[in-house]
């Protein structure tokens, strides 16, 4: 695992830059479907064309950004998987081996944030990487795409994005891929990061970074292991599911347990049998906000469920827990490195 150290969490003076930098910059877009790439059917219904609409987009920085738009999926997020993105990241280190200074990536939004973060997590660039995507679709009113779109272009330009990290871009905020998540099912304000809140904005004039992750880890991959599976508690729930899954020679399980990290006592047995067989189990909470931590000492609270074994993903929700422990158990880590690597909350 190599470690690119990112200093300073606040700034004390804004940093913002204009939209036009001295140098003409080359941006890749790459188009992968989503709402974005949609448009209203007679019926109301939202639905996938041979046409990404976004083509047909007139690049407003002529002279000032290049871009070198390519579309390697079409695709309705639900259908993405580990493997396109694994592709995409491929396909941003050739890139950035051309020449180019910064990438859009246009996305569904409903698995945005895994895409966004197993790049941040997998690609050893500087250069910005930004992902951005629409609630409403090309010829619905108030259409957002074109202006993400946009926006996410201006970020990906500027100067002050290098360095963070993959950036996700919505309705005019600048997020973390790591902490930002999809709050609400059809508002424009829907991304959201819980706990920390994004770490810039975007006006007409100027993209603006008010914050900056601390630390960010790379792990270079060349193939998936995705038979991760991510469960979520619910009071009174029993072993089954659990059991369900020691029969499936599966490689790792997240759970989002309750409160600060805790699970009924009658799911233990099949935590246990998990255990039994060598599946790293991986603890977050189903909070919104907060960290799971292994605070109380009673039958399946977290102090026991870490006696078990089970480690303690510190400050990400379950599908980005589920995508780090995907990363891990791809980069082939041992037992140990994989237990630091999930739970380091920074990294
Ligand atoms: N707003 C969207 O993009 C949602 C859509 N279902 C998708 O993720 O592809």
């Amino acid at each position: 695992m190599m470690s690119k150290i990112i200093i300073i969490v606040k700034y004390f003076n804004l940093k913002s830059n204009a939209i036009w930098s001295e140098k003409m910059k080359t941006i890749l877009v790459l188009h992968t479907g989503g709402t974005i790439a949609m448009s209203e059917g007679e019926n109301g219904a939202i639905i996938p064309g041979e046409q990404n609409p976004l083509n047909s987009f007139n690049n407003p920085f002529t002279g000032k950004i290049k871009l070198d738009i390519r579309n390697p999926f079409n695709l309705p997020s639900p259908h993405m998987r580990p493997q396109e993105m694994l592709t995409l990241r491929n396909k941003i280190i050739e890139a950035e081996s051309e020449g180019i200074d910064g990438v859009v990536i246009t996305h569904g939004t409903d698995t945005l944030e895994e895409t966004a973060y197993f790049l941040d997590l997998t690609l050893p660039s500087e250069i910005p990487v930004v992902v951005t995507g629409a609630m409403r679709s090309a010829n619905e009113i108030g259409s957002d795409g074109l202006h993400n779109f946009q926006t996410a272009i201006q970020t990906a330009a500027s100067d002050e994005a290098h360095g963070k990290g993959v950036l996700v871009v919505m309705n005019d905020e600048i997020h973390t891929a790591r902490f930002v998540t999809k709050t609400h099912t059809t508002n424009v304000a829907t991304f959201r990061t819980p706990t920390f809140g994004p770490v810039g904005s975007i006006s007409k004039e100027r993209v603006t970074f008010f914050s900056k992750l601390i630390r960010q880890t790379y792990v270079p991959i060349d193939h998936i292991v995705d038979n991760v599976y991510l469960l979520k508690a619910f009071a009174g729930m029993g072993p089954e599911l659990f059991k369900a899954l020691v029969k499936q020679n599966i490689s790792g399980v997240v759970i989002e347990a309750l409160g600060a990290g805790n699970l009924p006592p009658a799911t233990l047995p099949g935590l246990q049998a998990l255990l039994d067989q060598n599946v790293p189990v991986v603890i977050v909470s189903r909070c919104f906000n907060g960290t799971a931590e292994s605070v109380y000492d009673y039958a399946g609270g977290g102090v026991r469920l870490e006696q078990m074994g089970a480690i303690f993903c510190h400050g990400l929700n379950g599908q980005k827990a589920r995508i780090k422990l995907l990363v891990g158990l791809s980069a082939d880590m041992s037992s140990n490195d994989l237990a630091s690597f999930v739970s380091d909350a920074v990294s």
